[in-house]
């Protein structure tokens, strides 16, 4: 089994009114177009995941964030029998502290999104499972099994951290 390695970010803030935001983005090419993912990417051969999700942090929005900034939320692994290229590791990243303001670029554009009203509709569907819980909460650990149709998750296995949000579900 060979998992692509992959370094979402989580940046969050809160808007005038207070209200605390994520940042996210629509995919505009690539595997998932149209869906609103976390910014980051794929770590390079002989990158950390922390350097990784720095570099693309800063690539497709322009922000830049320092690596001691940053604290890892969740790993997660997310795996498609159906589609097993697929397959992959995911290190997400969250913070609160960064630089700059974010600009669209060819890949994907950016958009700040209230947590309190994701756009769940548009995001993967195993960010209904950990997204919320990681903001906060202790580091997770978890693998996801996605249906034949590459969408759906069909298992979802916690394997430490917080309980409650399923297992087996
Ligand atoms: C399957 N369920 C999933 N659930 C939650 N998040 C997912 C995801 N699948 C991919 N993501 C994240 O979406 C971003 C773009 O991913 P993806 O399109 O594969 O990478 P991208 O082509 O931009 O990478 P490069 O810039 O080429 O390195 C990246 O943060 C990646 O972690």
């Amino acid at each position: 089994m060979t998992l692509t390695p992959m370094c979402p970010c989580l940046l969050t803030r809160h808007s005038p009114t207070g209200r605390r935001e994520v940042l996210l983005g629509r995919k505009k090419t690539g595997f998932g177009t149209g869906k609103i993912v976390g910014l980051g990417g794929h770590v390079e051969p002989g990158e950390t995941p922390l350097a990784a999700t720095v570099r693309e942090v800063a690539e497709e929005s322009g922000i830049q964030v320092e690596p001691a900034d940053l604290r890892e939320a969740a790993a997660l692994t997310f795996l498609f029998p159906a589609k097993p290229e697929w397959d992959m590791q995911v290190i997400v990243f969250v913070g609160d502290r960064f630089t700059g303001e974010a600009r669209e670029c060819d890949e994907i554009a950016p958009r700040w999104c209230p947590l309190d009203d994701l756009p769940v509709q548009d995001m993967w569907d195993d960010n209904q499972y950990w997204l919320l819980q990681v903001m906060d909460g202790p580091h997770l650990t978890a693998t996801f099994e996605f249906a034949a149709d590459g969408e759906t998750v069909e298992t979802s296995r916690i394997e430490l951290g917080p309980t409650g949000i399923g297992d087996e579900g």
